[in-house]
């Protein structure tokens, strides 16, 4: 674990909403988040309701603190000068199997007080404790790819925004099963959170929601704190009536150009609501374009298109960042397509993982077990490697062609990629 210095005392204490006796201390780490993240300082009725959705969230704070007297007029010491949220939610690891994970996000530091060493010092006790409380997985969200290799993360999914070209150069090879109809947004505060329970049982790369993404997909509570009354909501009804999939977008105005609907959350829990949804947008009249920023690379949508250049993706980007903190039950919580057996050698910057461990599958079930230095590992590899392969959608072969994997046995990066391959592509529609 990393020195701790007498400049700083570091609190952890939960998310509390207004009237109770910790309100102070989370609003004014609240107010710090945002402070690093360069926004406006937000309304006290902004930070209430961000607090009652983290709340919701079962957040814990950390905040770094100064101990030493401040400089007059500057921030008080009250102020936590580095922030670090965590919540623990589940991540679906494939073929429908749930990790309980330690979602790790609001990590700032204060320009005055960087590189000291606090969001080391930070990550570095968090981990460790929610590895001695259970938890084998940590995720993220980067803002800057350069920053959490060191700590053991490595990129597991990744997303793109796309620009759908709806004019009618646009057609779907697909005939409807079900319909689309538009709905009031506010019915999302209910509907949302059930579909969403279906897509994220079903797609590898999911990670649980937070209480904030039904108010955003129902215009109740915008990035800004406000209702947003410019959300429109479409509902997609299965064959049997049901509600399985929606929409919830927004008209970027008469001024853009071509003119534009912007998707603000979609989520199918089919492949027909998926692809009926696009339908719908599509359909909508004086619009020639749509825009999506949480779109999957490997998109239905691409192959569905009579024409699939009328999608523009030239944004790609790293989503996920996973950490293992526990190789034994990480792996073994995992269910693998084919039976195999690989010896991995892992090395962890932060030591929690380090060692030598022996994974053998047989019936897809898989019996994970340390073993010494002198069993022969078919790969090397240092844990964010290994978190990186994880999930399936990097490819261990490509990270043997990198460097980032030491194949020792002619053969294994591949049986590895066949062992680690999930039963659908993974995506992750929930940022935090
Ligand atoms: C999950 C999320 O919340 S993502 C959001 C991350 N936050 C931001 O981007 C907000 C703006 N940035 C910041 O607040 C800070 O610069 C932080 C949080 C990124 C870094 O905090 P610091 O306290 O300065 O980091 P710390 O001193 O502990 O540095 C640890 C190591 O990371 C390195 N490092 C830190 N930030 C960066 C960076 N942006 N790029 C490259 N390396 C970095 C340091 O050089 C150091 O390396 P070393 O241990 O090998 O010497």
């Amino acid at each position: 674990m990393a020195e701790l210095s007498d400049d700083y005392e570091i609190r952890r204490f939960p998310a509390a909403v207004d009237g109770e006796p910790g309100y102070p201390e989370a609003e004014r780490w609240v107010k710090a988040v945002s402070f690093g993240f360069h926004e406006s300082t937000r309304t006290p009725e902004h930070v209430a309701k961000s607090l009652q959705t983290y709340r919701a969230d079962r957040r814990i704070f950390t905040g770094a603190y100064q101990t030493r007297e401040v400089a007059p007029g500057s921030f008080p010491a009250e102020v936590p000068v580095a922030t670090f949220g965590t919540m623990r939610k589940t991540l679906n690891i494939g073929f429908g199997r749930m990790l309980e994970t330690q979602l790790v996000t609001a990590v700032t530091v204060r320009t005055s007080h960087r590189r000291r060493g606090l969001l080391r010092r930070m990550m570095s006790e968090d981990l460790a404790l929610a590895k001695a409380d259970g938890v084998a997985m940590a995720a993220l969200t980067a803002s800057e790819g350069s920053i959490y290799g060191r700590f053991g993360y490595g990129v597991a999914s990744f997303e793109r925004t796309v620009t759908v070209d709806t004019s009618a150069r646009f057609s779907l090879v697909h005939q409807a099963v079900g319909r689309v109809d538009v709905a009031e947004p506010k019915v999302l505060l209910d509907v949302a959170p059930e579909v969403f329970a279906r897509v994220h049982r079903l797609t590898p790369g999911s990670v649980d929601r937070q209480e904030w993404y039904r108010q955003l997909a129902s215009g109740s509570l915008g990035r800004d704190g406000k209702e947003d009354p410019a959300v429109k909501v479409a509902l997609h009804y299965g064959p049997d009536g049901g509600v399985d999939g929606y929409v919830s977008y927004k008209f970027l105005g008469w001024e853009t150009e071509p003119h534009t609907m912007h998707v603000v959350d979609l989520v199918a829990a089919t492949h027909e609501a998926y692809l009926e949804l696009w339908q719908f947008l599509a359909a909508i009249d004086l619009i020639e374009r749509i825009t999506w920023e949480e779109a999957p690379l490997d998109d239905p949508l691409t192959w569905a298109l009579a024409d699939p250049r009328c999608i523009d993706s030239s944004d790609s980007r790293d989503m996920l960042w996973l950490r293992i903190l526990d190789v034994v039950p990480a792996l073994q919580a995992r269910h693998y397509p084919v039976d195999g057996r690989l010896v991995l050698e892992v090395l962890d910057p932060l030591g929690l993982t380090a060692g030598t461990f022996a994974l053998a599958v047989s019936g897809g079930k898989a019996a994970v077990e340390r073993v010494g230095p002198e069993a022969d590992p078919d790969l090397t590899l240092d844990v964010s490697a290994l978190s990186s392969i994880y999930l399936g959608a990097v490819c261990p072969v490509t990270l043997t062609a990198a460097g980032r994997i030491r194949e020792h046995r002619q053969g294994a990066a591949l049986r590895a990629r066949g062992l680690f391959a999930v039963e659908r592509a993974a995506h992750c529609l929930t940022h935090f």
